[in-house]
């Protein structure tokens, strides 16, 4: 990494600039969501930890969501067991749940906690389980966007859609010093657990907690479009567009859809940023320079 010597008065002018932005978001909570492709290195991911404890610090109720397909692909790998996806959603049959509870709310969750915490903050990892964070229900892939007809939808197993989220637990937490960290895993009716998509985690968070921000980090600048262009703002239509066009597929299918609904139910606004670039969350939330796609709700 180079380094550059800045004079005093950059120095001030980077602060003065972060100014207005503290101020606006003083007190207002951020739903980040860390991807797990977002965590590809070791310094990306110390930069991540860093950033939440600054937004903390300076008075925001940063609430981190994680995913952690990679992690959950690599041990399955490890064990011999085939997986696949429908509609970006992993098949998850009931061997398969056990390692998405071991990787997620395991292995992920206590790595981004001590991160968080090494970086000065207090961080409190959770899964959908604990507090009666998240109740789940199987999800039909009707309403995802599968192009297979009704009656022959693919079982995908374990796999959930969020019911209800009861916040307090999360509200206990960031009304204190701590850092709340969601694994994405709900409970059922019937006291299994689910495996949920973690964007869609964050996206219905962010409405129940009425938060300011979505901010969706992931492994690509943005949402593309069939050039690779980074498409900066866009509102429900097109996000429409580009779905029937398959320009949006895969993992950006869930993210598109849940910054949308978001919008759409009082979120301020949804960011999809690059968790790639070192201090992304700093450059989305304190700079003049916005990072990413941003998607708007009704105006
Ligand atoms: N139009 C698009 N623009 C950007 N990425 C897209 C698009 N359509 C599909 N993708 C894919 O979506 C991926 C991001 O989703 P996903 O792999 O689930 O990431 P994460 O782990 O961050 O949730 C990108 O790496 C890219 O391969
Ligand atoms: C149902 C489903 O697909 N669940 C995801 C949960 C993790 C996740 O969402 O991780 P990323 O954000 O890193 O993609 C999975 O099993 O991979």
């Amino acid at each position: 990494m180079t380094t550059t010597t800045k004079t005093p008065a950059e120095v001030a002018e980077v602060l003065t600039e972060a100014l207005p932005y503290i101020q606006r978001f003083h007190g207002k909570t951020i739903v980040v969501k860390f991807g797990g492709n977002a965590m590809v290195d070791e310094a990306l991911k110390r930069s991540f930890a860093r950033d939440i404890v600054l937004m903390k610090l300076v008075g925001f109720n940063p609430v981190v969501v994680h995913g952690g397909g990679p992690q959950i692909g690599e041990l399955l790998d490890r064990i011999g067991k085939e997986t696949r996806f429908v509609d970006g959603m992993r098949v998850t049959d009931a061997e398969t749940m056990d390692v998405v509870e071991m990787v997620l709310g395991g292995l992920v969750n206590k790595e981004i906690v001590q991160l968080i915490n090494a970086q000065g903050g207090r961080a409190v990892g959770l899964t959908g389980k604990d507090g009666g964070l998240i109740r789940a229900r199987q999800l039909r892939l009707d309403g995802m966007g599968a192009d297979t007809p009704g009656s022959e939808l693919p079982d995908i197993g374990h796999v959930g859609e969020v019911a209800s989220i009861d916040a307090s637990v999360v509200n206990m937490l960031d009304t204190g010093e701590f850092i709340p960290v969601i694994a994405p895993i709900g409970v059922g009716d019937d006291g299994r657990g689910y495996n949920i998509n973690a964007d869609l985690v964050a996206g219905k968070l962010a409405e129940v907690l009425g938060a300011e921000k979505l901010i969706l980090l992931t492994n690509t600048e943005g949402l593309l479009d069939k050039d690779g262009h980074l498409l900066t703002g866009l509102d429900a239509e097109r996000v429409e567009e580009l779905i029937q066009d398959g320009t949006i597929q895969g993992g950006m299918l869930p993210k598109i859809r849940c910054a949308l609904e978001s919008v759409q139910n009082g979120v301020r606004a949804a960011h999809i940023i690059d968790g790639r670039v070192t201090h992304a969350v700093l450059l989305e939330l304190f700079t003049d320079r916005g990072v990413g796609t941003l998607i708007h709700g009704p105006s």
